[in-house]
């Protein structure tokens, strides 16, 4: 199968090009014509690397009432993502041999985009029969384990990286699990609890702490982290002064750069998430971001009923994948981010981070993972229109300039607006 696709604008090129793919790879980029069996006009939109998601939840298996891979990923086309990295919390967790390789057989069943699986933490022996299989890394819920066994966790993970063919890189979700007990135990005392309880239960304090203990036990156990949704302005410059002496990376979810907890009095248990939205003052935001930056959505869709069951019991998260894009190009349009960023923030960070070594850029030889954009194109989000289960979403209504509008995974056109 070849196919050659026309006019098309490159963020780092002038003038318009043609990409040529044959069986699912680049083989070539010219100003001149190029010849294929089928010829698509891109009618001088931007083509970027594909989109890369490291960090969704599909909930599949076992919570496919929320999502599942074929809506998922179905979402992720929509919103022009490629390849996305799922995260382990599923039922049951993919923390065993078995349950990882039961959810590569589902995902590959279902998703109509690359996928990439975390493996959760187990015992040493378990870790290294997940290898096998070749999770992408390990994600770690700091704020569900004690300090006794991060140490032990972390100790493990070295462990593993001496015996297998493990990288050493480790996801963490960084809060503290003792300060958010002890907070929320204090906010639960009032009579009356409002949905903005839940930033004080989880203070920026928390991330902060745990910030600090995963940069420890990451550089005691000699490991390589990527902090996963990256909320503190405080966590941020630990990060950044950390890399200057180690290999690490963090995300920033779309939430967390443009929402801060005053939200709550419009969005209430909605917008409920982990690490909570922050106060203005102590949260990352739009001019946080510079050309290492990496997005990671969090995409973390509920039921309706699952998120409105009041301030404690409703489930934290919010999905994302179809509002990022032109979130982030609605910033473009506006200035304040710069156009040569968005490839890197969105596909080449990641891939590096991840070692995806065919992805995130338009090269010869490299994957043919496409995500078009039309920087121009104005709407409103509609959360009617959206593939993935979750009915509820901060951004619907939210007006944006800037729109995906095809996605093409190893050369397969899977999403189509042009
Ligand atoms: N972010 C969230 O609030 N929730 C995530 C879990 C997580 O990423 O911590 C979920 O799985 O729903
Ligand atoms: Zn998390
Ligand atoms: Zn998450």
């Amino acid at each position: 199968m070849d196919l050659v696709l026309k006019n098309c604008k490159l963020v780092d090129k002038n003038g318009e090009h043609f990409i040529k793919i044959e069986d699912g790879q680049i083989t070539d980029i010219s100003k001149n014509p190029l010849e294929a069996s089928q010829t698509i006009d891109i009618k001088s939109n931007y083509v970027l690397p594909g989109f890369i998601d490291p960090h969704i939840h599909f909930r599949d298996p076992g919570l496919t009432q929320k999502e599942d891979f074929k809506t998922g990923s179905e979402a992720a086309a929509n919103g022009g993502f490629t390849t996305v990295i799922d995260m382990p919390n599923t039922l049951p967790k993919t923390n065993t041999y078995n349950a990882l390789k039961e959810k590569i057989k589902i995902a590959k069943g279902k998703s109509v985009v690359n996928f990439e699986l975390q493996a959760g933490t187990n015992c040493l022996e378990e870790m290294e029969r997940m290898m096998e299989l070749r999770p992408i890394s390990f994600k770690i819920f700091m704020d569900l384990e004690s300090d006794e066994s991060l140490e032990k966790i972390f100790h493990d993970l070295s462990l593993l990286k001496e015996k297998t063919a493990y990288n050493g890189l480790v996801a963490t979700h960084c809060e503290k699990k003792s300060i958010v007990e002890r907070e929320t135990a204090r906010l639960k005392e009032k009579s009356k609890n409002a949905a903005i309880d839940y930033t004080y239960a989880r203070p920026a304090v928390a991330e902060d702490e745990s910030v600090r203990q995963a940069i420890e036990l990451a550089r005691a156990n000699d490991l390589r982290l990527h902090i996963c949704h990256l909320s503190s302005r405080k966590s941020l410059s630990m990060a950044k002064s950390a890399s200057k002496s180690m290999p690490i990376s963090w995300e920033f979810t779309p939430h967390h750069l443009l929402l801060d907890n005053s939200s709550y009095n419009v969005y209430e248990t909605f917008i409920k998430t982990n690490p909570p939205l922050r106060e203005k003052q102590d949260s990352v935001r739009i001019s946080d971001l510079d050309e290492t930056s990496i997005i990671g959505t969090d995409h973390a869709p509920h039921t309706l009923e699952d998120k409105t069951k009041g301030t404690w019991a409703s489930s934290p998260g919010i999905p994302n994948l179809e509002t990022v894009v032109p979130l982030l190009l609605t910033e473009v349009n506006r200035g304040n981010i710069d156009l040569k960023i968005i490839p890197k923030i969105l596909s080449q960070n990641a891939a590096k981070v991840y070692g995806l070594e065919n992805k995130g850029e338009i090269a010869i030889g490299k994957d043919a993972d496409l995500t078009v954009i039309d920087l121009k194109q104005e709407g409103k989000f509609n959360i009617e229109e959206f593939k993935t289960k979750a009915e509820y979403s901060p951004f619907d209504g939210w007006e944006y300039q800037g729109l995906p509008v095809m996605t093409i995974v190893n050369g397969k056109i899977v999403m189509d607006k042009i």
